[in-house]
């Protein structure tokens, strides 16, 4: 099973409601899929969306990097050889992480094809059945509160409150929506780097001496500010997730040897696909140390390869965050993973079981 082309195109899946976070709002996803094509005529599909105010890919550095530096150098490379054509592609270039994310996702698929197996399988194996939380816009308090009642309504037992935008708000909003949902669901907030450490401290010991319990806060401080983050984490009792801090494995290493953070957000996107992401799983798993597998605001592909590593890597990954798929409108995808509000559902077709991309314009 050689590697004889890869096509590029856009889909564009309009949301339910804006997605605010601390650092952007978006009203629609916008991703590059790739379909890898072989000589026995079957098809890999990938998936990346332009995050550029977290990774720094955008829509055309993407297409740039898979045709002018990855697909030259995996044109022709039989599927068998999975390692070395990970290597290739994280070695094609630095950085472009979601590109290369996007290329790996579909050589997986085409290697769990070759094997006759789902992904999750072929990976060792794992649960078919997932959880995943909702995230919580944030804005004005009232809509978030409408918005927390109404996925409790849906079902959803874990809320990912995004906040990060002002200290002070934060709080109230934080405070209100626990009042609401009474103990109805998990609080977990998102910061998205938009606190300092000593806001940060602040804000998380006033909800917890308010009797607040929160699951986590996740990367309340800036990406880079690894002290910043290891001075919350010596302060508060909540569990501290990294996610902007945490990319690539040796990152990763960093922040448990510092004793900086509680837990890892894995994301195929920050790792550059699931190579990497699984390298981090097998690191966490030997540290004991727990992960999250989340996911950028993307589509049905990349979060279905995202749900198979998961499922396959539950000895690290217990918290999922791979809420994507139902923040948009409608799947972008025929066939694969099935996302039922927090149900996520692996199916037994072998890869990810994609049959078809709806609305794909090719480019
Ligand atoms: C969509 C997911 N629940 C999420 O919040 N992901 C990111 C933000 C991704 C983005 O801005 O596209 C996160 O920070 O965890
Ligand atoms: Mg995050």
């Amino acid at each position: 099973m050689k590697i004889k082309d890869i096509k590029i195109g856009i889909i564009k899946v309009p949301l339910t409601t804006p997605f605010k976070t601390a650092i952007r709002t978006v009203d629609s996803v916008e991703d590059l899929v790739i379909i890898i094509e072989t000589d026995t005529g079957h098809l890999g599909y990938g998936e990346a969306p332009p995050t550029s105010v977290i990774t720094g890919d955008t829509l055309a550095s993407m297409q740039d990097a898979i045709n002018n530096h990855i697909k030259p150098k995996i044109l022709g490379v039989d599927i068998e050889n999975l390692n070395f054509l990970c290597e290739t592609i994280q070695s094609a270039m630095v950085n472009n992480l979601s590109a290369k994310a996007a290329v790996e996702i579909a050589i997986y698929d085409l290697w769990a094809q070759m094997l006759n197996l789902p992904l999750y399988k072929a990976l060792g194996g794992g649960e078919s059945k997932l959880t995943t939380d909702l995230t919580i816009s944030v804005d004005y308090i009232d809509k978030m509160v409408s918005d927390a009642v109404i996925a409790i309504e849906q079902g959803y037992e874990t809320l990912k409150i995004k906040v990060g935008k002002d200290i002070g708000l934060d709080i109230e909003r934080v405070k209100a929506i626990h009042a609401a949902i009474d103990g109805k669901a998990l609080i977990r907030l998102d910061a998205n780097q938009g606190w300092t450490a000593k806001q940060s401290v602040h804000a998380i010991q006033t909800l917890e001496n308010a009797g607040i319990h929160l699951e986590l806060v996740e990367q309340p401080v800036k990406g880079r500010d690894i002290q910043g983050l290891k001075y919350v984490y010596d302060r508060v009792n909540t569990p501290i997730m990294a996610d902007e801090s945490s990319f690539d494995p040796r990152q990763v290493i960093e922040l448990i040897q510092n004793q900086a953070a509680d837990i890892i957000n894995i994301k195929l996107m920050k790792t550059g696909g699931i190579s990497r992401a699984i390298h981090i799983a097998d690191i966490a798993a030997n540290f004991g140390v727990e992960c999250m597998m989340g996911c950028m605001l993307e589509s049905s592909i990349s979060v279905s390869a995202a749900a198979h590593v998961a499922s396959a890597k539950s000895t690290s990954i217990q918290k999922i965050d791979l809420d994507g798929p139902m923040l948009c409108q409608y799947p972008s995808i025929e066939g694969g993973v099935i996302f039922d509000r927090s149900d996520i559902t692996l199916n037994n077709s072998p890869g990810l079981g994609i049959k078809s991309v709806k609305d794909l314009i090719l480019i």
